[in-house]
């Protein structure tokens, strides 16, 4: 599978699925005992994860940054679902910028702020 086309189901399934492993066993599920960990080890881990994936693409292993990838996005869904952040939520912040070049986005907020 060339995985173009997939991405939005995937992710939505992949938080349906986090999302249901919550108050399950941390014995049985990797999921569930992030979660019984606490948020600021969820956040932790995705920080970790982060990482990991920066230091893939300073090494150029287009391979293993995909897969530090994978392992960063379900890692944000684990801590969207810990802290009930809806990724209905996140999705229209981005809609909502669709066109929105983040130069003039940042010159406007500099305009705002009297030029500094
Ligand atoms: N996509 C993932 C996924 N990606 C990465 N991981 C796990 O994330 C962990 C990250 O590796 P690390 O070495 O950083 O973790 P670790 O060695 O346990 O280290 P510590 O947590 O102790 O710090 C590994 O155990 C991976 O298996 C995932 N675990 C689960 N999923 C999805 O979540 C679903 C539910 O999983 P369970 O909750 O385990 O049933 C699965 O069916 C998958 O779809």
């Amino acid at each position: 599978m060339s995985g173009q086309g997939i991405g939005a189901a995937v992710l939505d399934r992949l938080y349906e699925t986090v999302r249901s492993r919550r108050g399950q066993d941390p014995e049985t599920s990797y999921t569930a005992k992030l979660y019984s960990r606490g948020t600021p080890k969820i956040a932790q881990k995705l920080g970790e994860e982060a990482v990991e994936a920066v230091i893939e693409a300073m090494r150029g292993d287009k391979q293993k940054l995909a897969e530090e990838s994978a392992d960063l996005l379900y890692h944000l869904m684990v801590l969207w679902a810990d802290t009930g952040v809806k990724p209905e939520t996140v999705y229209g912040i981005l809609a909502d910028r669709e066109g929105i070049s983040g130069i003039a986005e940042k010159k406007s907020r500099k305009q705002g702020s009297g030029g500094k």
